[in-house]
């Protein structure tokens, strides 16, 4: 595992909930993307080596709406970076680790990311994320 590339957060509404991120806390806005396949909205902000991704459901089906209603906003993901997400995968089944994706899917900004399912790490959902690698 490599470092925390970041930690996802849920909101309601990215665009209300920014100034607080870039103004209050002062930290750098790395723009927004949308992964239709996870039904989200996302933005990235750094901090340090790391980001927050904040997480806005795109339709009431997103597992972020989901959570939303069942929980309010919040924490929603902590994702560990990782060189190959493949051999890590297979590490997991091999060990009997429950998982939510067996293999690797599109993320945002590049990435194939996977999921743990939160009841393998003590309640919190892992995502697995490997950036694209540069030439
Ligand atoms: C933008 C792309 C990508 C990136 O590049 O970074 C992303 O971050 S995508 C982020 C959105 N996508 C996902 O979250 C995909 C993975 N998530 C899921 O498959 C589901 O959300 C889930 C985790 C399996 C939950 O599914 P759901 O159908 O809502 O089931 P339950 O509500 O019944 O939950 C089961 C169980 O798990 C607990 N739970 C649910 N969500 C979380 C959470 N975020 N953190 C911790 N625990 C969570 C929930 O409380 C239930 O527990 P019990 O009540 O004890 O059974
Ligand atoms: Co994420």
């Amino acid at each position: 595992m490599k470092k925390i590339n970041h930690i996802g957060i849920a909101v309601r509404n990215i665009e209300e909930t920014l100034p607080f991120y870039t103004d209050t806390l002062g930290l750098a806005f790395r723009g927004v993307d949308e992964v239709e396949s996870e039904g989200v909205k996302v933005a990235f902000l750094s901090i340090g080596e790391s980001n927050f991704e904040l997480l806005e459901p795109l339709h009431e089906e997103s597992p972020i709406a989901k959570f939303i209603e069942k929980r309010g906003e919040g924490i929603h993901h902590i994702a560990l970076e990782v060189d190959d997400i493949h051999a890590r995968l297979e590490q997991f089944k091999s060990e009997g680790i429950r998982m939510i994706n067996d293999q690797p899917k599109q993320g945002a900004h590049d990435t194939q990311v996977a999921f743990l399912h939160p009841k393998a790490a003590n309640g919190v959902l892992l995502e697995l994320c490997q950036p694209k690698q540069e030439d």
